[in-house]
């Protein structure tokens, strides 16, 4: 048997196996040319990717508008503005986009180039793989690490987060921002009597209570054990007290399964952002106003700010 050659010289590489390769290739490799005036084409397209594309590759050659309109909305500018920062900085592109294509298929695409100044203009020499697998991997992970596994609310980590933002936002704009804590009364006694299972399904009962009389902007979490926290952005605190005294009543009004109404109760304590505080400094008002809230008799709800 001859001797497989594993890695020929460069002299007797086959141009023809060499482009059956490049086509092989996940993912494809590319040119990019920009000319002086702005136009964009294709002057080389190659690898299996061309093919999700679904463009001739001899019409890219010539204008690359007919990929780039396929570009996810969001992604458009986000793109042209990386061509243009390689442009004038001469440095590479790396980022990735979303990519629409026939039958509502959207593609993730993580596109790699390195610029080169060439008379009339500028020319990448790049490739992009498709990375749709990964990315869903990534946001199935990000969604796991950010809530809570009963009851399927933002955890304590997804809450600080947004807690920073909407405190940025609130001193940023001067609007009003509140937060609130719920702890549920008595908990404690609620598993000794009726066990731990049904103790679990409290508090999912309590979370979907709560959603349904929330807007899409507020965010509730569970911090842990039978505390939940609530963010309402463009909130005053007469209208968090308004919206806490209906959760209260709706918790206390809730049929909880064999339990019977009026068995569960929460206590509530509310605080309004001032404008310069810190996050630690609303969450310990809050929680001061909760403390209270269980101090004069539980069941009901109690405000600062
Ligand atoms: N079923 C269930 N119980 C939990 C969970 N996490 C914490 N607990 C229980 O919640 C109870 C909390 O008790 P305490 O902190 O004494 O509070 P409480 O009995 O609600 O009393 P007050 O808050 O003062 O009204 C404890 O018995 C915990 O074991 C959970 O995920 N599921």
């Amino acid at each position: 048997m001859p001797p497989i050659e594993v890695m020929p010289s460069r002299e007797r590489l086959d141009p023809v196996k060499v482009l059956e390769l490049a086509e092989q290739l996940p993912g494809l490799i590319f040119q990019l040319h920009r000319r002086d005036d702005g136009h964009l084409h294709f002057p080389h397209l190659m690898g299996s990717g061309t093919r999700l594309l679904d463009l001739e590759p001899e019409l890219l050659a010539r204008d690359a508008r007919p990929a780039l309109e396929r570009l996810h909305d969001a992604d458009y500018p986000r793109l042209m503005a990386a061509i243009e920062r390689s442009v004038r900085w001469c440095t590479p592109i790396i980022t990735k986009f979303r990519l629409l294509l026939p039958g509502d298929i959207c593609r993730w695409i993580a596109v790699r180039a390195q610029p080169e100044r060439v008379d009339d203009g500028v020319l990448w020499h790049g490739m992009m793989l498709d990375i749709s697998e990964q990315v869903a991997e990534e946001e199935r992970l990000r969604a796991l690490s950010d809530s809570d596994a009963l009851t399927g609310l933002a955890n304590r980590r997804k809450l600080l987060k947004r807690l920073d933002e909407e405190i940025s936002l609130s001193n940023r704009h001067a609007t009003p921002l509140s937060l609130m804590m719920l702890d549920l009364d008595h908990f404690k006694a609620i598993n000794d009597t009726w066990g731990h299972l049904k103790g679990d399904e409290v508090l999912e009962s309590l979370a979907s209570c709560c959603r349904a009389l929330l807007r899409e902007e507020d965010l509730l979490a569970r911090l842990g054990g039978e505390e939940f926290a609530l963010v309402l952005p463009l909130t005053p605190r007469t209208n968090a007290e308004r919206l806490a005294e209906r959760l209260r009543r709706c918790v206390a009004e809730h049929d909880f399964g064999q339990m019977g109404a009026g068995r569960v109760t929460v206590s509530i304590g509310i605080a309004e952002h001032r404008v310069g505080d810190s996050r630690e400094i609303l969450l310990q008002r809050a929680d001061r106003s909760l403390y209270q809230a269980k101090h004069r008799g539980r069941n009901r709800v109690e405000a600062s700010g």
